[in-house]
């Protein structure tokens, strides 16, 4: 270590040794360490990370340490009291690790070491105190039945993990004694035991790793291994670059990328529309934000722009608030389009000044409540005379009427219903399009148009015009109308790179079953699934599957989904679930749960409250205002614990979540359910959108999931421990 590797003073002088620029690295390790440290202690590491820039090592302190498991590990100087532990990649290249108090910072130091992975060749850190430990506590023989019985020594070999390690693998039996020496295995070691031990095939794991494999791989070259490891190890490219990754220290997300979520976002080309499915908190909507960017930066100046959209308003508030902190770049940001699907379709359709009120969802109801009263009767499969509900005929209006661009009644007459249950005989049909088109007519008359309608004209226009976009990208696309699709079809012209989705069929919460290909969007050979979940904990994601019925969603590809594989790589406490009396109590122990949040210093809007109900939203944010706790309002711009429906929750998510009013007569809500008897199709149907509605409301939670009902609990809620 000559010269303190300082790429700040080499930036502004040239480089001083020749050989290109010195660099500095960060380990992914380094930001929340670097996020929970006091401003003092923050400024006092910034200034040390400057004198990289003008000092040798001499000046920097950077010390060996005796006893050390890795010879290239050491540490240096921030203040009296704190040391920054950093690794000597070798080349005058260094990685940033930890920075924590003296004491704490060496026993961190000598105890990491790192590796390189033979198979992929990435950079990998491990706790090799805590896997000594791990060893002497647990020399036993090995139990009757292992967990990695199936894993031959070579597979492991195969697969990346450490020849050293397999010894130790042998001896576990349970999932528990995994997870309590996981935490100190290198991460993707992990990762691949956890594939394993969950069932996954040795070769289905293979087959994810495949594409990674390297040749030939060095295992004494740091350097290079680091290189290859950008989900861990991050290269500033000068001090900009990383004042701005410190700025946002808790967004790790911004700098490193899981493999899969990187392959995904950055592949140069895909030669039509891609989708990329994954459950909650897989970082969809992160690798849509990563390949926005990417494709704004290479587009030439003039040379369009990229639309990326989403479901609501408020998900594209939250999109171009992450999309900022990702770029700094003007140039880029100017480059995308940031809107929802609902937002552009009005915009479409008012351009050259045409008057449009949308409906709200309550007139719209009142209309359907009203024709569903004074509507035909007919006699249905239990032999009772009975009238269409309002809630069927609204959804076949959507489902089947808007959904096709049906305009007359022969043509409905003829239409396939797939997915809404019970056939419907010829006279039933006009009867329903009959009730349909008094509907239709009295949003006319008002001068009103739904979302939908809306979506639909706008495509119709849209089709007339040039597409305005170069690449759309599309985020919560399970949710989307038919309408909504072909319109952002129309926006883009078809060829490579045109459309990249995102979307999980599990969290499906409206009616819209759609096929892609049958709206010109062929995704078939560009589908990629994620399926590590980033958000939640392991305690939390197992209890929220439990809610799905096990059944295999339907993608928008046409195909059955799955959660094989799908795991969290955190640990937390398992929710807990309060059986209470009655509401009066229920929402007393939610006063309680809430204020304990707030005493332990959460911040009152990373606290979330989901309920079935806009009823229960409006009570629950009373009780809360009155215990003077803050509630959100942001249509006045006021912070606050946000209290919503779960339909309301999609895409968001929370330190602390309580997700209450989990009774039976609420949750699944009978307004909701088709009628079992009469229509167990539809019924199953309903409930099945119910179950997703809870597994979306349940995955907004990041580290405690708190549940209660009043009375009997929901069907839905699985049993807890
Ligand atoms: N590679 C990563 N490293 C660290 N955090 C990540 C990574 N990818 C995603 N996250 C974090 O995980 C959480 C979930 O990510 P994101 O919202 O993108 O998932 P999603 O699949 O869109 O979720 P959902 O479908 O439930 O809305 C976010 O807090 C995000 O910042």
């Amino acid at each position: 270590m000559a010269d303190g590797g300082g790429w700040i003073a080499s930036r502004a002088t040239g480089s001083r040794n020749g050989e290109g620029m010195a660099e500095l690295a960060i380990e992914r390790g380094f930001l929340p360490a670097y996020a929970g440290l006091q401003r003092r202690v923050q400024r006092a590491v910034d200034a040390a990370i400057s004198k990289f820039a003008e000092h040798t090592h001499a000046g920097l302190h950077l010390e060996k340490l005796t006893g050390a498991r890795d010879p290239n590990i050491r540490t240096i100087r921030i203040d009296q009291f704190y040391r920054g532990v950093v690794l000597s990649l070798g080349g005058q290249k260094y990685a940033l690790l930890n920075v924590l108090p003296h004491d704490e910072a060496i026993a961190f130091a000598v105890s990491r070491r790192f590796t390189v992975n033979q198979a992929l060749g990435v950079l990998e850190m491990r706790d090799q105190a805590g896997i000594e430990e791990f060893a002497r506590a647990e020399a036993s023989p090995a139990p009757s039945v292992g967990l990695f019985d199936h894993v031959s020594p070579a597979d492991f070999l195969r697969l990346g993990v450490d020849g050293d390690l397999v010894p130790l693998l042998r001896i576990i039996g349970t999932d528990q004694q995994l997870e309590s020496l996981g935490g100190r295995l290198p991460e993707m070691q992990l990762d691949i035991l956890r594939g394993l031990a969950s069932g996954l095939p040795v070769e289905e794991v293979w087959a994810e790793l495949a594409d990674r494999i390297v040749s030939g791989v060095d295992t004494e070259d740091l350097l290079t291994a680091a290189r290859r490891t950008p989900e861990r190890i991050a290269f500033v490219s000068g001090p900009v670059e990383l004042a701005a990754i410190l700025a946002h220290p808790f967004d790790v997300w911004r700098t490193f990328l899981h493999p899969t979520q990187r392959d995904v976002a950055y592949r140069e080309t895909y030669s039509g529309p891609a989708l990329v499915t994954g459950s909650a908190g897989t970082g969809k909507t992160v690798t849509g934000l990563h390949r926005a960017v990417f494709l704004a930066e290479r587009l030439p100046e003039g040379g369009g722009k990229v639309l990326l959209t989403t479901f609501t308003r408020a998900l594209a508030d939250s999109l171009g608030r992450q999309l900022y902190r990702l770029t700094a770049d003007p140039a880029v940001r100017a480059r995308i389009d940031v809107v929802s699907v609902d937002k552009l379709a009005y915009e479409i359709a008012t351009r050259g000044g045409r008057k449009i009120t949308v409906a709200d969802g309550e007139t719209a109801d009142r209309l359907w409540e009203a024709i569903a009263e004074s509507g035909p009767t007919y006699v249905s499969r239990a032999g009772h005379v009975t009238t269409f509900s309002a809630a069927f005929l609204r959804r076949e209006w959507e489902q089947v009427v808007l959904a096709q661009q049906l305009t007359t009644l022969e043509a409905y007459r003829d239409a396939p219903r797939k997915g809404r249950g019970e056939g419907l005989r010829a006279t039933q049909r006009e009867q329903v399009w009959g009730a349909i088109e008094a509907v239709r007519r009295d949003l006319t008359k008002r001068r009103l148009s739904t979302h939908t309608q809306l979506a639909d004209e706008a495509a119709s226009i849209a089709r007339q015009s040039p597409p305005p976009y170069r690449h759309v990208i599309v985020d919560e696309g399970q949710d989307l109308h038919p309408a909504q699709w072909r319109l952002l079809r129309a926006l883009v012209p078809p060829g490579p790179n045109d459309m990249f989705l995102l979307a999980d069929p599990y969290q499906r919460i409206y009616d819209n079953h759609v096929s892609l290909a049958q709206l010109g969007i062929e995704v078939r050979g560009r589908t990629r699934r994620l399926t590590v979940n980033y958000r939640t904990t392991h305690e939390i994601l197992d209890l929220s599957v439990k809610v799905l019925s096990g059944d295999a969603a339907v993608g928008l590809d046409g195909e059955g989904d799955t959660l094989r594989g799908y795991r969290s790589l955190t640990r937390g406490g398992v929710p807990k679930v309060v059986a209470c009396d009655d509401r009066d109590s229920e929402f007393e122990a939610l006063i309680e749960r809430v204020g304990t949040w707030l005493e332990q210093d959460v911040e009152p809007h990373a606290i979330g409250v989901a309920v079935r109900t806009g009823q229960l939203v409006k009570a629950i944010s009373n009780t809360l205002s009155d215990a003077h706790i803050p509630v959100a309002d942001h249509q006045r711009g006021v912070d606050g614990v946000h209290v919503a429906t779960m339909h309301r929750m999609k895409g968001l998510e929370f330190q602390c979540l309580a997700v209450v009013g989990l009774d039976a007569g609420v949750l699944p809500a009978p307004y909701a359910l088709a009628t079992a008897t009469e229509d167990p199709h539809g019924h199953k149907q309903d409930l099945q959108r119910e179950r997703c509605l809870l597994f979306v409301a349940l995955t907004r939670a990041r580290d405690v999931l708190y549940l209660s009902h009043s009375g009997t609990p929901s069907s839905l809620l699985p049993a807890v421990r």
